[in-house]
């Protein structure tokens, strides 16, 4: 048994889902479909979860609910009307959105989610109904009957381990499913969602819940490439790639893939293979456990960007105990997770996600740093971007790092932060963000120009 996961580039048009349906027919091990919900249709092009957002803005605000409203259904209705389905069927989702309008005293977060969650919900609504009328035995799962358990945090759910023995129940069912991705439901009975991206979680707890043989990930790529293709120009293909590399290249930015859906399918081993839906005779990319990794020791580079910089300073850090702790409890106090901790003698330096600072979290933490820690200096810096190298035979490569740094000095770049992990698998660099797409081509060509085969 296969899972195969629908992007929104994938289910943007009626076009698009033609192809799905074709791809889903022509494997009968295609017994469970995930839904994203309809993404762009062209570069300006908004997604329906963009445009659920704001209409979720607008209800909140009390702004123009019904023009907010039009425009997601108008997005269904086309796709309807296009593949000949009954008006019956946008009629159905337009009442499920009012309806959850309606939910709006719920409180804001868990308002949100609801409204957000609704994009891949009708579309698997949509999507079913569309395969039944090509005579396909489709069924539409609803991820609260199927036990699809999540932890209570809004737009950014856990899967509960007990989710997957109920997910497994799912092999029983007859005909093709089809299951919505980005969402679940806490043991109480509420919406929650998964960051975004998320649909590519769901895929893989299904695939991990049903033991299938395959988790198939389809996009509108016929690969992962060793760069971005929107930095780097015909990068070329990976044709395997470890679970480990994945993790982290989707972590820096390889948005292709969401890096915290790789861990559901890798605790069962199932292997996943990243598919073009516009070319899906192309072979793809295969995520697996091991691979030859002296082939080609380096597989990656990516970079992604909006990250701040908390530098400490203090004469003697070293040699006073508990000073890293009482730093971390600050961050922890207001809820802050960190990326990095680069540290020298007598200084440390804090990498985190700058979207989670506020200027009154930053003005609080400054101060708390300087008056409980007595610290020489403590300033905050923006607008960094980590670029990594990733591959599983680095650890073995002599002369890497001078590699990078040289490539990086002839491009001009200046580095801010050098950070191996101790497993190896990846070596980043800290850059500002402005030099971030330079950093990128200029190790790209270090690394790659050499390679002959547009495939690794
Ligand atoms: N290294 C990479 N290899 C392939 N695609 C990449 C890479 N880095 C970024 N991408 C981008 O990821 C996009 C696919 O992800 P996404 O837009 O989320 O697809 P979907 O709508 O199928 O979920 C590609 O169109 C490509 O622009
Ligand atoms: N629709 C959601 C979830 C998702 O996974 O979408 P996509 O497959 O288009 O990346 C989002 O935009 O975040």
């Amino acid at each position: 048994m296969k899972v195969c996961k629908f992007g929104g580039t994938s289910l943007a048009s009626a076009e698009q889902m033609k192809k799905v349906a074709n791809i889903v027919r022509a494997d009968i091990e295609r017994k469970i479909v995930v839904v994203s919900a309809p993404g762009k249709r062209f570069k300006e092009d908004t997604k329906v979860t963009d445009l659920l957002i704001s209409l979720a803005d607008t209800v909140l605000t009390n702004g123009d609910v019904e023009e907010a409203l039009r425009l997601v259904v108008s997005r269904y209705e086309q796709i309807a009307n296009e593949l000949n389905l009954p008006q019956q069927v946008v009629t159905i989702i337009k009442d499920d959105l009012q309806s959850r309008i309606q939910a709006k005293e719920e409180g804001d977060k868990e308002f949100v989610d609801l409204m957000k969650a609704s994009g891949e919900d009708n579309c698997a609504k949509l999507f079913a109904s569309y395969l039944q009328s090509l005579g396909v035995d489709a069924h539409y799962v609803d991820p609260k009957e199927a036990g699809l358990l999540v932890s209570k945090e809004y737009g950014n759910a856990q899967v509960l381990p007990e989710a997957y023995d109920n997910l497994m129940e799912l092999r029983n069912k007859e005909g093709i499913l089809v299951f919505p991705g980005f969402f679940g439901y806490t043991h109480e009975g509420t919406l929650v969602t998964f960051p975004r991206g998320g649909s590519d979680i769901t895929g893989s707890i299904v695939a991990a819940g049903v033991k299938a043989e395959l988790y198939e990930n389809f996009t509108d790529v016929d690969s992962v490439y060793a760069a971005n293709p929107n930095v780097v120009k015909n990068p070329v293909e990976i044709k395997e790639l470890t679970y480990r590399e994945m993790r982290e290249l989707s972590y820096a930015g390889f948005s292709v893939f969401h890096d915290e859906a790789l861990i559901p399918a890798f605790k069962k081993g199932i292997p996943v293979c990243i598919k073009n839906t516009n070319n899906p005779s192309a072979k793809g990319t295969m995520i697996v456990s091991e691979r030859n990794y002296m082939v080609n020791p380096v597989v990656g580079i990516a970079s992604d960007s909006g990250f701040s910089t908390i530098y400490v300073r203090k004469y003697l850090m070293n040699r006073e105990v508990g000073f890293g702790r009482h730093l971390l409890q600050i961050l922890e106090d207001e809820g802050l997770s960190y990326e990095h901790m680069p540290s020298g003698i007598d200084d440390t330096s804090i990498i985190l996600r700058g979207s989670q600072l506020t200027p009154e979290i930053e003005e609080r933490i400054v101060k708390r740093i300087e008056t409980e820690l007595h610290v020489d200096d403590v300033h905050v810096e923006h607008d960094f971007a980590m670029v990594m190298i990733v591959g599983e035979g680095m650890r073995k490569m002599v002369g890497l790092t001078s590699k990078a740094t040289t490539g990086l000095a002839r491009a001009g770049v200046n580095i801010h932060m050098i950070n191996q992990g101790s497993s190896e698998v990846s070596l980043v660099f800290g850059v500002k963000s402005v030099d971030a797409d330079k950093a990128v081509s200029e190790l790209y060509l270090d690394f790659f120009s050499d390679v002959k085969s547009p495939v690794l």
